[in-house]
């Protein structure tokens, strides 16, 4: 054994080094609970070679009309940008009230989520404020139930790209955080009225991977005639792949990820899509089921966990059950 080997393998090992370095800018918003850095300078540099292979058509079963990237995000950044988001982003654990069969219950979202944006009816000026899209005068006070926030740069540099690959227009940025193979999301489509018809959706993957599966909704007979749904897909999403859903998948196919045994404690997932609300029930909805009225969560480096960044508000107890 060379000396130096000897040397290295006596020596303490050092803490695993970060794979990246914030720099200083920021952005900052009064509906933000910190500030969050902008993306790393050479993270954006590789984004320049997005997408990193082009996108496979998957559109040979009814009603389904997908791209699939695999990847999008060049591999060389893919775990720094996961570390970077993972670290930099305000997390919540949402809860919401629902009544099923009469009963009041209180539903927990089954992984971290966070929301930015707002629909298309007003828009942010670059000093932060927002204007009425069509007027440019200042929105009235009580337009929103919530305090839509602006795009981030770091998420809004992807969104640029994406919108140069798909020709689409995006004005909202969901992300959810998978803590590990528990975290999930139930089958459902995202076809809500507020995005209008056929919406577009680019959906990206950074850490672990996961299944995405995709099932048709039932079909209903004709005159008689029993239509036998076609079957369903499963998707290995791994770090960096992009699915791009649009024209009639949202309206007829589900999807979901579903929770795994086999994904160890400590191997998170970050799912962000970019979508487009037209309305102002969008904004509404997406800040009530993404941020909603808890507290803030944001990564522990030295635990590896999220963890309550400001007291909670609000608190619970009774009829607590797992949502979707
Ligand atoms: O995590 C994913 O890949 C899917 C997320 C999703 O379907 C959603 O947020 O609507
Ligand atoms: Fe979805």
């Amino acid at each position: 054994m060379k000396r130096g080997a000897l040397d290295s393998f006596f020596k303490p090992s050092e803490p695993k080094k970060l794979k990246y370095e914030a720099g200083t800018n920021k952005t900052t918003h009064a509906s933000y609970p910190f500030a969050i850095p902008h993306l790393p300078a050479p993270f954006s540099e590789q984004l320049g070679f997005a997408p990193a292979v082009e996108g496979e058509p998957l559109n040979d079963q009814l009603d389904l009309d997908l791209v699939y990237y695999q990847p999008y995000i060049p591999s060389s950044i893919a775990p720094g940008v996961f570390e970077f988001l993972r670290q930099e982003l305000p997390f919540y654990r949402v809860q919401y009230n629902m009544t099923r069969g009469g009963i009041q219950q209180v539903v927990n979202t089954p992984r971290f989520t966070t929301v930015f944006g707002v629909d298309e009816t007003s828009r942010f000026t670059p000093n932060g404020s927002l204007v009425d899209t069509k007027s440019e005068t200042p929105i009235e006070k009580y337009r929103y139930r919530c305090a839509p926030r602006p795009i981030p740069q770091c998420l809004e540099e992807l969104k640029k790209i994406t919108e140069g690959t798909t020709g689409e227009t995006f004005n909202f940025c969901l992300v959810n955080y998978y803590v590990d193979g528990k975290d999930s999301i139930s089958y459902h489509s995202d076809d809500e009225r507020f995005l209008g018809p056929e919406p577009v959706i680019a959906s990206f993957t950074l850490g672990v991977k996961r299944d995405f599966l995709m099932k048709h909704k039932p079909i209903a007979p004709k005159e008689g005639v029993v239509v036998k749904e076609p079957k369903g897909l499963k998707l290995p999403l791994g770090p960096g792949d992009m699915v791009l859903m649009r024209g009639k998948t949202q309206a007829n196919w589900l999807h979901s990820i579903p929770k795994r045994a086999s994904v160890d404690a400590d191997k998170g997932r970050i799912n962000i899509t970019f979508r487009k609300a037209i309305v102002k029930s969008g904004t509404e909805n997406y800040y009530q089921y993404n941020v909603g009225t808890g507290g803030v969560h944001k990564w522990d480096v030295g635990t590896k966990r999220m963890v309550l960044w400001a007291e909670a508000s609000g608190s619970t107890s009774n009829g607590v059950q797992n949502g979707q």
